[in-house]
């Protein structure tokens, strides 16, 4: 096993004539952690898991999934796009038996079975027939009865209820501490990953803006008020500044101690994110073991690895 999940090296993606879709990406995602994927809509998340999970081809740069080429680690890799495609004329059980026949020797039945049961579905429902919710929570049946050693979910919970949506983050994070899964899922719900993800790609503009583990992002940033201008932050990266009714508010990557007359204080990680999605031109951030430039390089493939 490889401890990295995902290594992007100038990775870039273009949908014909149209503009980029990524650009000049580079990060490392290291194995066995749950990764937060998030940047506003049309940033560029659903094609750098498509990317991931071999669907896509990028246009410029490479991608390294568990140590070997996406298309050769797909029986590892399980994948839930953001339209959530079933086969409609299948019932549940139907879906679930092809889940078992296409993954032999590695389908949890149980597991894949217990999550149908816990939204109260029939096995004997068809697909088509199912709400949105209900069919996300079979193609996450699907997901998790495959056992995979990585997990890519695009918006897995957008279209759950607030209860479902709890339940069923409490099975993947379980399975993923109990079977050292990485989970790498984007998402808008900020309240939802900060429960739940360790690590976090902020993806903007087609780039990756932010990358590394969610505490040493949120360490190396500080949110300082002030009556001065922003001028006086000057030795400091400056993210974000607004003035609000107390003077000045900004998101600092500080260089050295505040200067008198700002009052600090840790930022959330929605602040952050905040910050950064609405400065898109800050400097980006990628922690040590996040920068390829700075963190080992994955594992060559062993030979026979590539199997189901
Ligand atoms: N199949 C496609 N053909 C042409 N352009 C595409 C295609 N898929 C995505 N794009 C474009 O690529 C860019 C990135 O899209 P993508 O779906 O990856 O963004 P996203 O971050 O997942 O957005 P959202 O949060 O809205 O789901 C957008 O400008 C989009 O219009």
């Amino acid at each position: 096993m490889t401890d990295t999940a995902i290594e992007a090296a100038a990775l870039g993606k273009s949908y014909g004539r149209r503009g980029r879709a990524l650009d000049d990406c580079s990060f490392r995602l290291p194995a066995g952690r749950i990764c937060a994927v998030v940047g506003p809509n049309g940033a560029g998340k659903s094609t750098l898991l498509a990317l991931a999970a071999g669907l896509i081809r990028p246009t410029t740069g490479a991608l390294t999934v568990l140590g070997g080429a996406p298309a050769d680690t797909r029986p590892k890799i399980a994948y839930v796009a953001q339209d959530k495609p079933l086969y409609p004329q299948l019932s549940i059980a139907d879906t679930l038996r092809l889940g078992a026949e296409l993954n032999p020797g590695r389908w949890d039945a149980e597991l894949a079975e217990r999550v149908v049961q816990e939204g109260e579905l029939d096995p004997a429902s068809r697909v088509r027939t199912l709400s949105g919710g209900q069919r996300t929570r079979v193609a996450l049946a699907l997901a998790l009865g495959k056992r995979a050693e990585l997990l890519l979910l695009d918006e897995p919970m957008a279209d759950l209820d607030p209860l479902a949506r709890h339940q069923l983050m409490g099975t993947l994070m379980a399975q993923a501490a109990e079977h050292g899964t990485t989970v790498v899922m984007s998402s808008h719900i900020v309240g939802e990953l900060a429960d739940s993800c360790d690590h976090l790609l902020l993806v903007s503009g087609g780039r990756v803006r932010l990358g590394g583990p969610i505490d040493d992002l949120v360490d190396a940033h500080t949110l300082v008020t002030g009556r001065g201008p922003v001028a006086e932050l000057a030795p400091h990266t400056v993210v974000e500044s607004r003035a609000t009714g107390r003077g000045t508010t900004a998101l600092i990557r500080p260089e050295g101690p505040v200067g008198p007359g700002w009052e600090a204080q840790e930022p959330s990680l929605e602040d952050l994110l905040l910050a950064h999605l609405r400065s898109p031109d800050a400097p980006a951030l990628l922690t040590p073991g996040t920068d390829p430039r700075t963190a080992p390089l994955a594992a060559p493939l062993a030979e026979g690895e590539v199997t189901v």
